[in-house]
């Protein structure tokens, strides 16, 4: 594994398509920097959360995947997803896939440390976590059909700050949360980034990229339309369909 590579995440030239012979992506172009805050932007029905499966070689069933470059950590990842797989953390939009509804979120985070050999970590430091993301502690005891998708969302970023993944991808991880715990979610973000990890933030919130990302990549219908820097929690949109995306949004600001 490249480690010294400066991008985390190259993707070039992807298409993939359903077996029904939808165009998921059409040419999906993406460089995502080692140790950035990347955002992820566009309509709903673009692509953004069949990416984030994808970063984990998740594909749709029966689809067909076509690509010149899809490194992740200087690895194409399709023939040799297991060698980077554990360097990745996903918080997938529906955090029901990662827990099983009627096992206590004990039970399934222990097995969680001890398959990421994460043998130091204590009780008390999870429930330090707990703590800081605003997770009753009485959580630990309940079956995770019991918790909100926010609380089991929040689970994972626990789990992820133990973990400490080189890249982390989060789907949507705000949406639905109320104003502190979206604040919450935010720094902890942040800190995790501050600390190295490369996140990739997928969202239909321009306001929230503005605020954390360091750069955004904005899709429509299976494409890049672009990639921009965000200055001064700041984006300016050279396409069309980015000013469209920016008005909109300010309409809500
Ligand atoms: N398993 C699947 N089989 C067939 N089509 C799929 C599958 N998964 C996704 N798609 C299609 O791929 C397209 C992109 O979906 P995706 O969920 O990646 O979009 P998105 O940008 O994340 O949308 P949203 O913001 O609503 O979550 C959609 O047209 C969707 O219907």
């Amino acid at each position: 594994m490249d480690s010294t590579n400066e991008y985390h995440i190259q993707i070039q030239n992807a298409s993939l398509q359903t077996n029904e012979g939808h165009s998921i992506w059409k040419s999906l172009n993406l460089k995502i920097n080692k140790g950035t805050i990347h955002g992820i932007i566009g309509e709903s029905g673009s692509g953004k959360s069949t990416l984030a499966l994808a970063l984990f070689s998740i594909l749709p069933t029966g689809s067909k995947l076509a690509y010149d470059l899809f490194s992740v950590l200087g690895e194409d990842i399709f023939p040799n997803q297991n060698t980077v797989k554990k360097d990745l953390f996903l918080v997938p939009q529906n955090p029901n896939l990662a827990f099983h509804p009627y096992r206590t979120m004990k039970s399934q985070i222990q097995d969680f440390l001890r398959l990421s050999q994460l043998f130091h970590v204590t009780e008390e430091m999870v429930f330090s976590l707990f703590d800081q993301l605003s997770i009753p502690r009485g959580h630990w005891k309940q079956y995770a059909k019991n918790l909100s998708g926010g609380e089991k969302q929040r689970i994972l970023l626990t789990l992820a700050f133990l973990r400490h993944p080189k890249i982390l991808i989060l789907d949507e991880p705000t949406t639905g949360l109320d104003a502190f715990s979206e604040k919450i979610v935010l720094e902890t973000i942040q800190k995790l980034a501050k600390s190295g990890v490369t996140v990739v933030f997928i969202t239909h919130e321009l306001r929230i990229v503005a605020s954390l990302a360091s750069e955004v990549t904005i899709m429509k219908e299976g494409e890049v339309v672009e990639t921009l820097p965000i200055y001064n929690q700041q984006l300016e949109p050279n396409s069309e369909y980015g000013k469209q995306l920016k008005e909109a949004s300010n309409l809500f600001l």
